[in-house]
């Protein structure tokens, strides 16, 4: 029997790597977008309440189980910005190109080893828009900000984020390799653990 999730996000980025992760369970997952959910307002002040309320709205429109992820990029040299701004970092919701440019501008002439910096993905799973006991799980991934964009894969800042484990931006990477390393992976494979935990797998 499959069961369907909502992936409670608007993200096409998102939605395709979740597409590629989650093909080997035998859930359904279909994005909010199939059931006319619009943004959740992000009011938190950290991933975590964000991730949730993200969740938690899913959930109320829909009537089922949904999966939020809410992840950002945190920069050493600037006390963590953007964080959980990092979709509005340069003021329109999702801009990518200005997110980035802003950043670069951000880090001009700082040298190499002040631009360390990591993407943080938290993931929010809830049954029901009252469940007390969301599964969380959190995945980060380490590199550092590059002095111009390299790549055409992925979305997001993943053309100005270095990774040096693969020596290249991150997207560089073809999506495979993306989706063994990243943040998102990294909490994917924590929320399995907790799902076998309760027996959901
Ligand atoms: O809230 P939803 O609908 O899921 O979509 P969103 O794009 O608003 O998502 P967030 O609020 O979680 O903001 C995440 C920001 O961090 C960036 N980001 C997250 N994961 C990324 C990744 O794997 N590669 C590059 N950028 C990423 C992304 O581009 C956004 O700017
Ligand atoms: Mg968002």
């Amino acid at each position: 029997m499959s069961q369907t999730i909502v992936l409670a996000s608007n993200n096409a980025g998102k939605i395709k790597e979740f597409n590629a992760l989650l093909s080997q369970f035998n859930f359904e997952v279909k994005p909010q977008g199939d059931f006319r959910v619009e943004d959740a307002e992000e009011t938190g002040l950290t991933f975590v309440e964000n991730a949730i309320l993200k969740a938690r709205h899913a959930c109320e429109k829909t009537g089922l189980p949904s999966l939020a992820d809410d992840s950002g990029i945190e920069v050493d040299y600037l006390n963590g910005a953007p964080g959980i701004y990092s979709a509005r970092f340069a003021g329109e919701h999702g801009n990518n190109e200005a997110n980035n440019a802003l950043l670069l501008e951000k880090l001009a002439g700082v040298p190499e080893a002040e631009r360390t910096a990591r993407f943080h993905c938290v993931l929010a799973f809830m049954r029901h828009k009252d469940d007390p006991t969301p599964i969380i799980a959190h995945g980060t991934w380490e590199g550092r900000i590059l002095e111009s964009a390299e790549g055409v894969e992925g979305f997001g800042y993943d053309p100005i984020f270095y990774v040096p484990e693969k020596g290249c931006s991150s997207a560089s990477l073809p999506k495979e390799i993306k989706n063994q390393l990243s943040h998102r992976a990294k909490a994917l494979a924590q929320l399995v653990e907790a799902f076998q935990a309760r027996q959901m797998l």
